[in-house]
């Protein structure tokens, strides 16, 4: 079965919520930041949202997890409609959200404590600070904790009520090379008790590493989905070489489509391994050593900076560009803060 359900979701941010954006996304002014979106997650998944900043993954989130009605579109998690069903899904879930926006003068454990208080059938809050790695910082004040250690306590807080799913939006930022292993390995071991889990991130390793399957927004739209394999897949790879010395780029063999930077030779291609096979032969032929020989599979970072890239020239927008932003969500009550 299906945890997450999305159909054709759209939402748009009238003039009066700040999105004062003209004649992008539609005529009636606001700002439509999700368009005709569709996707699933089955039960016990890791699916990754990924794309630049502002395609659109935290306006998506935030309508699964009940904090904004669809502009049109139908969602469902866990079968029910997350924003007028909200009592039915609400103690079912785990929310990270991008800032916890917690009262910084209480300590770790009663901040936990004050969390599992709201919440049914809460784990114990040591046990959830234990989970993250926080079991030795529980009397640390909140304001005294690093950038890294509050994403911590955020996901204590999201496993709080034991979550069929969890939402993590970029679970990761802030947090050291350590943190972030910890984290990815927390994330497989859910998975392996049965929870689903929707994650946004930045960093496209972790998202090749831990998704099942992924979707890459780009202007609020899906523009590349399935396995971290099949997007890649979709890709050229790339032979790297320097061309060997008393050579001549157009000496190459002529099915080898090459750019050729002084003596840096790069050539993308769909058929890596005859492309591959036909220049060692040119050069065992010819007699020259390749250096520097290099041949690599698109990685998802390559194939997630090509959409990005195509999609800027589409849209004529450099990347990264945003439109008018509200500031991020309170913790406490959901609402932007
Ligand atoms: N309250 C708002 N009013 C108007 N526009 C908004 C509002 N919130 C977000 N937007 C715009 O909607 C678009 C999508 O934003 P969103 O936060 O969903 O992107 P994102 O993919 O999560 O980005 P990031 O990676 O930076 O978190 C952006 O252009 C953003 O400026």
């Amino acid at each position: 079965m299906d945890a997450i359900e999305v159909e054709g979701l759209r939402r748009r941010y009238e003039a009066a919520d700040g999105g004062t954006r003209r004649g992008n996304g539609g005529s009636q002014g606001g700002f439509e930041a999700v368009r005709d979106v569709s996707f699933s997650v089955r039960e016990g998944e890791i699916f990754a949202l990924l794309g630049t900043n502002g395609a659109g993954k935290t306006s998506t989130v935030e309508v699964l997890e009940g904090l904004a009605r669809p502009t049109a579109g139908t969602v469902r998690v866990l079968g029910f409609d997350p924003f007028t069903e909200r009592s039915y899904v609400r103690p079912r879930t785990g929310v990270m959200l991008q800032e916890g926006g917690f009262p910084s003068e209480l300590t770790v454990e009663e901040t936990a404590t004050m969390w599992a208080g709201v919440t049914s059938e809460a784990r114990p809050p040591r046990e959830a600070l234990e989970i993250v790695g926080l079991g030795a910082r529980t009397q640390v004040r909140v304001k005294q904790l690093s950038g890294g250690e509050r994403r911590r306590l955020d996901l204590a807080l999201a496993l709080i009520g034991r979550p069929e799913v969890l939402f993590l939006d970029e679970p990761t930022t802030g947090m050291d090379p350590e943190g972030r292993r910890d984290t990815a390995e927390l994330v497989r071991q859910l998975r392996a008790e049965g929870t689903t889990v929707l994650l946004t991130t930045h960093y496209l390793e972790e998202a090749e590493q831990l998704a099942d399957r992924l979707a890459i927004m780009q202007a609020g739209r899906i523009v590349a989905s399935g396995t971290p394999e099949q997007v890649v897949a979709e890709r050229p790879s790339r032979i790297t070489f320097r061309l060997p010395p008393g050579t001549e780029a157009r000496e190459l063999p002529l099915t080898v489509q090459a750019a050729v930077e002084g003596r840096r030779v790069s050539v993308r291609t769909h058929d890596l391994q005859p492309v591959l096979t036909e220049l060692l032969v040119w050069a065992r032929e010819a007699g020259v050593t390749l250096e520097n020989l290099q041949a690599r599979s698109a990685s998802l970072e390559e194939a997630f900076l090509e959409i990005a890239q195509a999609g800027n020239r589409r849209d004529g927008e450099p990347k990264g560009s945003k439109g008018p932003k509200g500031p991020r969500r309170n913790a406490w009550t959901g609402a932007k803060a």
